[in-house]
């Protein structure tokens, strides 16, 4: 049975890579759009269609895609355009807490199934000097709320409340949880 992950996202392989598990990494190009306001029923939605759109190419495979958004009380952070932008998302994240939620969804021909999970990130209140430093990385430009806090970023961070692996992008209590379901051997030798 084929393994394949849907991402384009190095952090996303580096961490199934932990898993010593063999896989074909394919890239979907979706539009990213979903008809949902919740923000963790979006990251589902985008997880699923990523899934979906690599399916095509391959139906016989298992496939894991995933979906990350941070979302600050109502709205919705994706990835900042430009250094500018991502400065703007770091002052409105200093002394707050948000939540990142990142939809996974696994697919083969015999299993379908998709989950969301939730983890609160609080930032230390940031000076315009730090603001100014960790924009200037360009390290936030291709990550959802414009930080990654598996690098640089982690300075930004308060405190994690919940799935650390989720705000890098794969929740891995769920993603080995949805891989055995789908018949995956997951931290077991090969049958
Ligand atoms: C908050 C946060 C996000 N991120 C990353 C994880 C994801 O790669 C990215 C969110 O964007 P996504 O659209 O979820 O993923 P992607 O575009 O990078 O890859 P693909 O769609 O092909 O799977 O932000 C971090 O690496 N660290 C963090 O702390």
């Amino acid at each position: 049975m084929e393994l394949i992950l849907a991402s384009g996202s190095p952090r996303r392989r580096e961490l199934l890579s932990r898993l010593g598990l063999s896989f074909r990494v394919f890239t979907a190009h979706t539009e990213e759009v979903s008809k949902h306001q919740e923000p963790g029923e979006v990251a589902r939605d985008l997880a699923c269609q990523k899934a979906q759109a690599v399916a095509e190419l391959a139906p016989e495979a298992v496939i894991i895609a995933a979906d990350t958004v941070v979302a600050l009380d109502r709205q919705l952070l994706g990835k900042p355009h430009d250094k500018n932008e991502n400065a703007r998302f770091l002052e409105m994240l200093s002394g707050k807490t948000h939540t990142v939620h990142t939809g996974v969804a696994v697919l083969s021909p015999a299993f379908q199934k998709s989950v969301v999970q939730a983890t609160q990130v609080t930032f230390r209140t940031l000076t315009p000097a730090e603001v100014r430093w960790y924009a200037q990385s360009g390290e936030g430009l291709d990550k959802a709320g414009g930080y990654g806090i598996q690098e640089l970023g982690l300075a930004l961070v308060e405190r994690v409340e919940g799935d650390y692996s989720n705000v890098v992008g794969f929740p891995m209590p769920r993603v080995i949880d949805l891989l055995r379901r789908a018949g995956v051997p997951v931290l077991q030798e090969p049958l």
